[in-house]
């Protein structure tokens, strides 16, 4: 068994530590190109350049102009200037000079990039039913099983029965009813470990992200299949994996999958020329999250035969839902995992630095939560009381979006966007991180200032930052995200003073697909009164 394993880790199992590959990849696409030589080169340029010609001249555009273009470079177009990890940052620096919509060229596609929230409303509502679908890099594409999950599919009938089963079982109101113990444990799981190591704190550090996560993939595991899951044996790999192991096969691996770059994506044109490494890293990474997946399935569709019926994702898929393949199966049930475990503990860890930072926001917040608790626990019923407890977690969602770019969406219909024509076939970029930066809404937006949410004097609603998205395509998972984020910030706050361990100044800057902070928050802890 052991030697299966290590056989297993060999052949690339798991990574930690392991190197970040954004759009630093693209690097390798000039050396790919390059590599293809001039002739070639000058050949697909030509080709290229006709191309993007008869779309500009094409009809349905009207009298409409097209869209500001950023100059590029021919044949690669805009990709050598988006080499900065983060190209939301890229995008909102464009737009102080182009404007807040334009167009760049990754090399073949053409992508339209919009900044600003009113033409963010104008794309995920007037203009929703030219841009509903999805065109997939060929990393989520794998990743996605081809759109077989609610995040990544077009929006069709499928979409909408997969949303309607999500929101049924896990994410409304009702659902969210039914689950409100495993988010009550989740918040007494956190105290206590936190009372736990609070007493050594300024000798040794409290990471919350280690202790946050886990109990994050707890919850998720009891949504989806009713119970914890501490260990299991893979039969498809031979080796039994712990927590820590599937989380690493179901959650980070995948986020890190997902901003692969395969040159080929900017070209589709030569798709035809393997990528074999590229494809096969992704398979690997594929197969196994499925061999898991599997294993865990069979052990739920066991408990169930024999009778044991538990309120459940995996019960309801298998009793209520329209009958689904396995593979649909498996999908469906790992991407409540992998949004669960992630963006909301991003928020919360955000939260949580720039509270630590700063004692005098603290204290408002602390003493907030007293004059609406006394000695009374916090609890989900009380949340609406705490309006500077709904100002940081909104505040935070705008500084820090955890989405800062939405997941691409496809122009599959001539449509136009803020008064300029946008041709079908172009790719659609929705900065939403530089929404929330946009100066004429939000004064001095670089500014973590969660007292700008409370001069509004109305109630905050979930779509005020964009940082769920909107429209038809609104995050599912928001009122879920809010309730466990909002809940343990105020537990924390209420029951622990926090200062960062090393206070050096600003450390803002994010990694991976979602805008994980790149150094996990470390705090000093010191239980209250
Ligand atoms: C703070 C936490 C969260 C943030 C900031 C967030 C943000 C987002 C964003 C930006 C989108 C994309 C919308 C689009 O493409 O237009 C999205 C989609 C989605 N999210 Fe979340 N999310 C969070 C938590 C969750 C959680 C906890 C779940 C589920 C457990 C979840 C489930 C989903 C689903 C299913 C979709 C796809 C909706 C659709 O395509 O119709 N999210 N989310």
């Amino acid at each position: 068994m052991r030697e299966a394993y290590l056989l297993y880790r060999l052949r690339g199992g798991y990574r930690r530590g392991k190197e970040l590959k954004t759009l630093e990849g693209l690097m390798e696409v000039q050396t790919a190109a390059m590599a293809f030589g001039g002739g070639v080169s000058l050949l697909f340029l030509k080709s290229f350049l006709s191309h993007q010609h008869h779309k500009y001249q094409g009809g349905g555009g009207g009298n409409l102009p097209p869209v500001p273009e950023v100059p590029g470079l021919p044949f690669l177009g805009n990709l050598l200037q988006l080499k900065e990890k983060r190209p939301y940052k890229t995008f909102t620096e464009w737009a102080d000079k182009y404007g807040p919509i334009y167009s760049i060229k990754t090399g073949a596609t053409s992508m339209v990039v919009i900044n600003s929230n009113d033409l963010a409303k104008e794309a995920f509502v007037t203009r929703f039913d030219s841009i509903s679908t999805r065109k997939l890099s060929k990393a989520l594409k794998i990743l996605s099983a081809d759109k077989t999950m609610v995040a990544m599919s077009d929006y069709d009938e499928y979409h909408k029965t997969l949303k309607r089963n999500l929101l049924a079982s896990f994410l409304g109101p009702d659902a969210l009813k039914k689950h409100r113990p495993h988010r009550d444990a989740l918040a007494e799981n956190i105290s206590n470990q936190l009372h736990d190591l609070a007493p050594n704190s300024s000798h040794k550090a409290v990471n919350l992200r280690n202790i946050f996560q886990s109990e994050l993939l707890t919850l998720a595991f009891k949504q989806t299949f009713g119970r914890d899951l501490e260990s299991i044996y893979i039969g498809d790999l031979g080796v039994t994996m712990t927590k820590d192991e599937i989380f690493e096969v179901l959650v980070l691996d995948p986020l890190m999958g997902a901003i692969e770059v395969d040159w080929r994506d900017f070209f589709p044109y030569l798709s035809w020329i393997p990528n074999a490494s590229f494809e096969e890293k992704l398979e690997q990474m594929h197969l196994r999250r499925e061999a898991v997946m599997k294993a865990v399935i069979q052990q739920h569709k066991k408990r169930i035969d024999s009778g044991e019926h538990l309120n459940s994702y995996i019960d309801y898929l298998l009793s209520e839902a329209q009958p689904l393949t396995e593979k649909q199966l498996i999908m469906l049930l790992w991407e409540p995992i992998i949004q669960t475990a992630d963006t909301t503990m991003i928020t919360t860890e955000w939260a949580m630095y720039e509270l630590a930072k700063s004692p005098e926001k603290q204290s408002r917040l602390y003493d907030e939560i007293q004059s609406v608790c006394g000695s009374e626990k916090i609890t989900e019923e009380k949340l609406c009381k705490m309006p500077y407890l709904s100002a940081v977690f909104h505040e935070t969602l705008r500084r820090h979006s955890p989405v800062p770019i939405l997941p691409l969406r496809h122009v599959h219909e001539n449509t136009e966007l803020g008064g300029y024509h946008v041709p079908s076939g172009t790719e659609l970029a929705i900065n939403i991180y530089g929404c929330n930066m946009e100066r004429e809404i939000w004064e001095d937006p670089e500014n973590w200032n969660p007292e700008r949410f409370l001069s509004e004097n109305k109630s905050i609603d979930l779509q005020r930052t964009m940082a769920f998205g909107g429209g038809k395509r609104l995050c599912a998972g928001a009122m879920q995200a809010m309730l466990i984020a909002c809940a343990s910030i105020g537990r924390m706050i209420r029951e622990f003073e926090w200062r960062l361990k090393d206070d050096t100044g600003e450390d803002v800057t994010t990694l991976a697909l979602t805008a994980q902070k790149l150094n996990p928050m470390l705090a000093v802890i010191k239980p209250r009164n």
